[in-house]
């Protein structure tokens, strides 16, 4: 079994059939009598998101790139490989589980994830570096005497890191991913137009019409949204346009650009020569971002390509990984 722990999905994988679980990386919390206890885990807590009672809270207990609720995240993490123990398999009770961490996580941190692990059955855990498991996932070379450079954009971090014969010749994470550029709209929406809108609001407008180029009639598609007016308190529906959103984001997709453009200075020239011939892969959820590819080739000069099912390449990869003896050496036993 492989797990990819994300800011914002998690992902199981299993021997055999592939991904079993896909859900939000959240928990919801009730308090009754003082006394917290969990309400929801996964997708029936994303819907509660913004919308809980007093005595409910919902929390993402990874932010980015790091765990910011420990006690959760393990509640968390036993609760989906339970769940997908739960699914109809052929699982044996005790499987090896490889987890896909954040790299920014600290020894306390990954101790706390294997506990969780052992305590939801684990018989070994071991840890695989998330932009080597987005590599695998996405049918890289990493095993080969060859310069591989994958851009993964989750939704806390973008790792950077330049891949060759199983191991990191170069590797760096930025905070800044899909959560980021949700804040730099929601923050736009309220400057431009006095409005407030929550996270879920500001994604679902990044997923509709969320761009990095700026659109070239200068506006681009418009859609409406709603949220409370700052002025007077009410309820309210605006329209929003492409351009917008471009111009929100510009800051976040820059640093992006700057991030990749950066490694490329500090990687040694046989590698930086073989990355001009294979180009650049992009993963992760922030790669389908609209024409971020196109801004990412422009600023590099290189050629950039999108992963097939970029959401899923770093739980492909984890657990081709654990299933396939041409990785071995990818894996750190916990
Ligand atoms: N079509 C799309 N356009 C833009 N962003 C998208 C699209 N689809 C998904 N995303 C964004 O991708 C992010 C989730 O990606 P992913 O699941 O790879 O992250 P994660 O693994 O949870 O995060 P991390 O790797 O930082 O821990 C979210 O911010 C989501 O809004």
């Amino acid at each position: 079994m492989a797990i990819d722990l994300g800011t914002v999905n998690t992902l199981v994988y299993v021997r055999d059939r592939g991904i079993v679980l896909n859900e939000p990386s959240v928990v919801a919390l009730e308090t009754l009598g003082g006394i917290p206890r969990v309400r929801a885990i996964g997708s029936d807590a994303k819907l509660m998101m913004g919308k809980t009672p007093d005595n409910v809270s919902t929390i993402r207990p990874l932010r980015g790139g790091v765990i910011a609720d420990i006690d959760v995240a393990e509640l968390m993490i036993k609760h989906f490989i339970d769940k997908a123990h739960d699914r109809p398999s052929r699982l044996p009770r005790r499987p090896e589980i490889a987890i896909c961490v954040p790299s920014g996580s600290t020894p306390v941190e990954r101790r706390a994830i294997q506990h969780a692990a052992s305590q939801a059955g684990a018989s070994k855990v071991w840890f695989i570096e998330e932009s080597m498991a987005a590599a695998i996932g996405a049918g890289m070379p990493v095993t080969e005497p060859v310069g591989a450079m994958v851009v993964d954009i989750g939704g806390g971090t973008t790792e950077v890191a330049v891949l060759s014969l199983r191991g990191s010749a170069y590797s760096t994470s930025v905070r800044i991913g899909g959560d980021k550029l949700d804040e730099a709209i929601a923050l736009a929406v309220r400057r431009k137009h006095n409005l407030m809108i929550g996270e879920v609001t500001a994604e679902r407008i990044k997923l509709a019409i969320g761009t990095a180029r700026m659109p070239e009639d200068g506006c681009g598609q418009v859609i409406r949204t709603k949220g409370r007016d700052l002025v007077n308190g009410v309820p309210k529906e605006i329209e929003i346009s492409q351009a917008e959103i471009a111009e929100a984001i510009s800051e976040s997709v820059n640093q992006i650009v700057e991030t990749v453009l950066n490694a490329l200075e500090n990687t040694a020239p046989e590698l930086a020569a073989d990355i001009v011939d294979q180009g650049i892969v992009m993963t992760g959820g922030g790669a389908l971002l609209d024409h971020l590819d196109v801004i990412l080739s422009r600023g590099t000069g290189l050629p950039v390509t999108v992963a097939d099912n970029p959401l899923l390449c770093v739980a492909n990869g984890a657990g081709r990984a654990l299933e396939d003896p041409i990785y071995k050496g990818v894996l750190i036993a916990a």
